[in-house]
């Protein structure tokens, strides 16, 4: 064990929760649960259950069909929608119309219904989804608004009448119209989402699609196209949708636009919350939840109050309210919780040690220039924040980044990564102008970044972290990519990324806390987790925003030994440091700014005696 691993183990106590890697689970413990849910699913219909019961299991699959939907893009995404009952509507509309009016087989509108579903989620998310706050949830109500008065205005589509006498659905000669037939269509098609999506969540795609909600900026800082996984997401809720109106239509076996309204929209939504809307199986929770509260209430309040007024939308209006209040995770969390005491756990996630690696970049030549910062300057607005700097890193070297608050170091690091465009001048890495590309493009060309304030995604796994940086070292065409991961033919690439995450939390010494929470670990260990994460880019240049900020005295020496190691295996560095300490003892060369201005430049030894820098820092010795 190295003196840094040593130090980290012995830092563990201060992480509240952490502890060595849990023992060893036999896989099939894990699977136990998945078992018994899937025989009490199957034995459901064949009980003496009654016919009431299995309809309203029907609609309970098929409202938690549409919700996973929103679970994948509210909860996890974070794009907040209220317009899924709109694409419900359009896989709904698209086999009634063709199946009764041409006679188009159901099995082949299912596609079709998908596609034209697929193409106008597409085009609404790419007009839609750049538009932060509040506008994306109301161009999503317009949307839903729109679609409701369009399958009611259209002759051909019956009107506010619908349309009535869709077929029921026949497989090899087995007729699915009724409803137990239809109650293992439905849920068969329920678990298979379930299971893609859970697959699709669990792969280098979904770590991507997990980052989109308050990670973005890092997530872009490690290759990921954010903007890309958005519209992703917002289409496979969609397609999840219109394969519910499908099956809801042929179900129903007509089909009019009432329960494609903007109020079922709002339902939906209700529905992933209630369940937890950040869990899969939370969609399906709130759906059961939801339909049967509805139900029961509808029954129950007519006979306190007297009438028959709709108070059900009264009572869950202020259920909601409540929850959000006091439960804003959703149940899903708490029943989790509460058979994770009774039922054996899953086994945490391996890193195997024998896959291939990754493909790896040539070290640039050991002395050869490698980042040129040419006379950059940024304006915001009328402030000068970096004027005319300039300086450069060589291969192999760890350069520092100093000044007194304000001086323009971050804006100078931000420009250099890619998270901001400089008013003028020039960046040259590796001979190559990258002054104003974006950060995922600088990142590919062999950048890695960590961050002053520490981004991670606090709910994933210290290996899912780090994983995230080696996102754009795999991968093609990323519909390829989703749809191999949600049939779980991706393992192999998998397993490829999780060994180099491993590897990267080896060699900074916190390979033991692979398995936790990231959001469970102390600072320092997060500040560490962050540098395996930028190792895992692959990067000819790391980029460290300072990284001893908020660290203990003995965390900042693990820290520098940690740095100092990868200098000596050929590592080129800049930092950006408050810590005089920690600078002086491990840079070869340090630039100083002040006003945005650079004021000195040279080794450790030539700056602690500058002038300039002395008058800067102490504000002149008489
Ligand atoms: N996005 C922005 N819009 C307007 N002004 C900004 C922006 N970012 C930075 N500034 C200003 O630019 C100047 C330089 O800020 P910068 O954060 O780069 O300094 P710094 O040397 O990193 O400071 P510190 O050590 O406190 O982090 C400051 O006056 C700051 O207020």
């Amino acid at each position: 064990m190295t003196p840094v691993e040593q130090f980290l183990r012995s830092t563990d106590a201060a992480a509240p929760g952490l502890g060595p890697a849990p023992a060893p689970v036999p896989r099939w413990r894990g699977l136990a649960p998945k078992l018994a849910l899937l025989a009490l699913v199957l034995l459901f219909p064949l009980l003496p259950t009654p016919q009431f019961w299995i309809v309203q299991a029907n609609y309970i699959g098929l409202y938690a069909m549409a919700a996973i939907g929103l679970v994948l893009l509210t909860g996890i995404g974070g794009m907040t929608s209220f317009g899924q009952a709109a694409f419900v509507g359009i896989g709904a509309y698209c086999t009634a119309y063709l199946s009764t009016a041409h006679g188009v087989s159901p099995w082949l509108t299912l596609w079709i219904g998908l596609a034209i579903t697929g193409v106008s989620a597409w085009l609404l998310g790419a007009i839609t989804l750049r538009m932060s706050g509040h506008y994306l949830p109301l161009a999503t109500i317009a949307w839903g608004i729109s679609l409701y008065l369009l399958f009611g205005k259209l002759s051909w589509l019956g009107s506010y009448d619908g349309i009535s006498g869709v077929p029921a659905l026949k497989a090899f000669g087995v007729d699915l119209g009724n409803d137990r037939g239809m109650y293992y269509l439905i849920w068969g098609a329920l678990l298979l989402a379930a299971w893609v999506t859970l697959n699709l969540l669990d792969s280098r795609s979904g770590r991507a699609i997990r980052a989109l909600k308050g990670g973005k900026v890092m997530a872009e800082a490690m290759g990921v196209d954010t903007a890309r996984h958005k519209i992703l997401v917002f289409v496979l809720a969609a397609l999840l949708a219109a394969v519910s109106g499908w099956l809801f239509a042929h179900m129903q076996r007509t089909v009019n636009p009432s329960p494609f309204s903007i109020k079922m929209g709002i339902e939906y939504l209700f529905m992933a919350v209630v369940g937890g809307a950040a869990h899969v199986w939370g969609a399906v929770l709130g759906a059961g939840i939801l339909k049967l509260l509805e139900d029961q209430l509808q029954v129950l309040l007519p006979r306190i109050f007297g009438d028959s007024g709709s108070y059900e939308g009264i009572v869950l209006g202020l259920v909601l309210v409540l929850m959000l209040k006091y439960a804003r995770d959703g149940l899903w969390p708490r029943v989790a919780a509460l058979a994770a005491r009774v039922l054996p756990a899953a086994p945490p996630r391996q890193a195997p040690a024998a896959a291939a690696p990754l493909p790896r970049r040539a070290v640039p030549t050991a002395g050869g220039p490698l980042l040129q910062v040419d006379a950059v300057t940024k304006r915001f607005g009328g402030l000068v924040a970096v004027n005319a700097v300039s300086f450069g890193v060589k291969a192999g070297e760890i350069v520092g980044l100093i000044g007194p608050n304000g001086a323009g170091k971050s804006t100078t690091f931000n420009l250099v990564s890619g998270l901001l465009k400089p008013t003028e001048g020039a960046v040259r890495f590796q001979g190559e102008q990258i002054a104003g590309l974006n950060s995922r493009a600088i990142a590919k060309r062999g950048m890695a970044r960590t961050f002053q304030h520490v981004k991670l995604l606090p709910s994933m796994t210290v290996l899912e972290n780090v994983a995230l940086g080696a996102h754009q070292r795999l991968g093609g065409l990323m519909g390829m990519d989703v749809a191999r991961a949600m049939l779980r033919l991706d393992r192999a690439d998998e397993a490829r990324l999780l060994a180099e995450a491993a590897r990267a939390l080896e060699q900074v010494g916190l390979a033991h806390l692979m398995h936790e929470q990231a959001g469970s670990l102390a600072l320092g260990q997060q500040r560490i987790m962050e540098i395996a994460r930028a190792l895992c880019c692959d990067p000819a240049l790391l980029l460290l925003d300072e990284p001893a900020a908020g660290l203990r005295h003995l965390e900042k020496q693990a820290l520098a030994d940690v740095l100092k190691q990868l200098r000596a295996g050929g590592m080129s560095i800049l930092l950006v440091e408050h810590d005089m300490e920690f600078v002086m003892q491990l840079t070869d060369h340090i630039v100083v700014m002040e006003f945005g201005t650079k004021i000195a430049e040279g080794t450790p030894e030539q700056i602690q005696v500058h002038p300039a820098v002395i008058e800067a820092y102490l504000g002149g010795v008489e």
